[in-house]
């Protein structure tokens, strides 16, 4: 073994667990290397060294934050029909999930359980905040489930108002399609950004049913599930009372008022949910925990409340647990689970006589069409036919219909940024970090760290003035001088920050091992070298992003340029590397070599 290379784990390359292993060894060949469906071509050209261009289909990044695919797929407002005209010719609409949680609480980790123990078929769509959506890049790898089906995922960056609206609809619409080719999936699950609004998504989804709009049909939204973390929720609660309580900053000082604001946040997407599970209870002591339950309580009292740590929550508990999602209208609740009845005192078939009433789910004796247009120009119900076509954009500023084309129009701000002044940028560079300078600069970040590796990271002298002080949430992959091999994963979340082995680069494997990493996860190579090549250091990197608030974006970059190698010691690092790449642990070759 390579003096540089410490053994590999058998965790696995590109955090590919030992389990999942397993089930790929039961996939059958005939699902591996299914038919391409329809919607490849239209994604762009999928190659797949492998043959499994169903499995290379489910790492293919089908939307990237940009509106084109949604732009082709808009048809004129004519192609719109009543709910009721192709209700009986639907099967069984497919139960959407969303995940939502405030930035780092654990809903990746909460996704990769569900994916890891599922016996279905499960969907997904991926929303992060950040250009780069490294979630996805976790995701990925969870191509099978224990039965060896393949799950699908889709990739959404950006903007939460908008992309969440009709572009979500688009990637449902999307993965039911692709479940029509094969097996459909017994799920879709919605990982929404940190930042996400739920309930705005709820709206979304409600007022596309209502209005027959064809990408609503198929699916129903079936739970909302908010992770909190349970260490600090507390603690930002609280403090949001305090700032509150306090004239000077609320009067003068809108920055501050910014950090109020992520409170309203944590609020909205606590109460916008059926289920809130309290994550890190391994971190919060239990009086945190208890307090946490009882603000929640608070804010949701419908919502059930889990408790857990590392998101272990099952998914059969989520979906056995309530009915539907919670609808509420007008001045009457239609409860989430015990109290679901989903008829607010009149059947569905009959029609509601409450003038006030816009909830699509009850009868309505209105006098046109669905499938005609409404000529009323104050009419906001979405569930009517309006004048202008999916195919334009909706010049109206109010308009929140999101079967209605939107441009962009926050000014190249997303709503986290105008609403909760959140932002994020990505660092990149294509060389490793030195790792004493490294060190140093990460002592000093006033967080606690935790490392797989054999790095000092203590907080010797903490500087409050640290320019990633103001950093709410940051992670990626970084690369470091003394693992030259290791692709390692850097996450941070509030009070918490862990760097970790996160398997090794395709760029430091040798070409048999490419090969063997191929069968465990198809796709993925061939998808390192369209989005992560370099020709001198194939897909080693430095891939981090930074989210928050007055981010000193400038400081950030300087201080990790000052960590990256000299052109000198670059040199020295190459001569080193000479002839270095290439031994795995026995282990590892076992577990890869068995047949498939
Ligand atoms: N100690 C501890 N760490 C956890 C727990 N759950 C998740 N983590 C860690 O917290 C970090 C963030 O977890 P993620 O699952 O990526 O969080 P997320 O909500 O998907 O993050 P964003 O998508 O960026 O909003 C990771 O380093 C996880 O390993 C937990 O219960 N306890």
């Amino acid at each position: 073994m390579a003096a540089a290379e410490r053994s590999l784990p058998l965790r696995g390359c590109h955090g590919l667990a030992v389990r999942a292993l397993q089930a790929h060894r039961a996939i059958p060949q005939g699902l591996a290397s299914g038919a391409i469906p329809r919607l490849a071509s239209g994604a762009g050209p999928v190659r797949n060294a492998s043959g499994g261009g169903f499995a290379a289909l489910a790492a293919v990044p089908l939307l990237s934050g940009t509106s084109h695919l949604h732009k082709r797929r808009r048809r004129p407002a004519v192609f719109r029909c009543a709910a009721s005209q192709v209700e009986t010719k639907l099967p069984k609409p497919v139960p959407v999930i969303l995940l939502s949680g405030f930035l780092g609480t654990g809903k990746t980790t909460l996704l990769r359980h569900w994916l890891e123990t599922s016996t279905d078929r499960v969907g997904v769509v991926v929303n992060d905040v950040a250009a780069v959506n490294i979630d996805s890049k976790l995701v990925q790898q969870m191509t099978y489930n224990r039965e060896g089906e393949v799950n699908a995922i889709q990739l959404q960056n950006g903007c939460a108002c908008c992309s969440l609206g009709d572009e979500l609809l688009v990637s449902i619409y999307d993965l039911i399609e692709l479940g029509t080719q094969d097996k459909p999936f017994s799920k879709i699950v919605v990982e929404l950004s940190g930042v996400a609004e739920p309930q705005r998504v709820k709206e979304n989804f409600d007022q596309a049913k209502a209005s027959g709009y064809y990408l609503a049909n198929g699916f129903e939204l079936s739970k909302v599930v908010t992770l909190l973390d349970a260490s600090t929720f507390c603690e930002e609660y609280m403090e949001y009372q305090n700032i509150l309580e306090r004239d000077d900053l609320v009067d003068g000082d809108v920055g501050e008022m910014g950090d109020c604001s992520v409170v309203e946040l944590l609020v909205e997407q606590a109460e916008a949910a059926n289920i809130v599970v309290l994550n890190k209870t391994d971190l919060a002591s239990k009086e945190q925990v208890e307090a946490t339950r009882a603000v929640v309580k608070a804010i949701n009292k419908k919502a059930t409340v889990l408790e857990t740590s590392y998101s272990k929550v099952a998914l059969d508990t989520v979906l056995g647990e309530v009915g539907h999602a919670k609808h509420e209208h007008g001045g009457h609740e239609h409860g989430g689970h015990e109290e679901h009845g989903h008829d607010g005192g009149h059947s569905h078939a009959s029609d509601c006589n409450d003038p006030e009433c816009t909830d699509e789910s009850h009868g309505h004796g209105h006098s046109h069409s669905h499938a005609e247009d409404c000529s009323d120009p104050n009419c906001s119900d979405a569930s009517h036919g309006h004048s202008h076509s999916h195919a334009e954009d909706c010049d109206d500023p109010n308009c929140t219909d999101p079967s209605h084309g939107h441009s962009h129009s926050h000014g190249g701000k997303t709503t986290a940024e105008e609403r909760f002044g959140i932002a994020s940028f990505t660092y990149s560079a294509r060389r490793p970090f030195s790792e004493k300078r490294f060190t140093e600069a990460l002592k000093k970040w006033p967080v606690p760290k935790h490392s797989d590796l054999q790095l000092m990271l203590g907080d010797a002298d903490p500087d409050t003035d640290h320019p990633m002080a103001t950093v709410i949430r940051s992670k990626g992959f970084c690369w470091l001088e003394q693992e030259p091999s290791t692709r390692i994963y850097w996450s941070h979340a509030g009070k918490d920050m862990k760097l970790s082995y996160s398997g090794v680069w395709w760029g430091a494997m040798t070409e048999q091992q490419v090969k063997i990493m191929e069968r465990l996860s198809p796709g993925e190579y061939e998808r390192s070298q369209r989005e992560e090549w370099d020709d001198e250091c194939g897909d080693r990197r430095q891939e981090l992003v930074f989210i928050g608030q007055r981010l000193q974006e400038e400081a950030i970059r300087a201080l990790l340029d000052e960590c990256l190698l000299t052109d000198k010691e670059m040199k020295a690092y190459k001569k080193r590397q000479e002839g270095a790449q290439g031994e795995w642990g026995e282990e590892m070759y076992q577990a890869a070599a068995s047949p498939v």
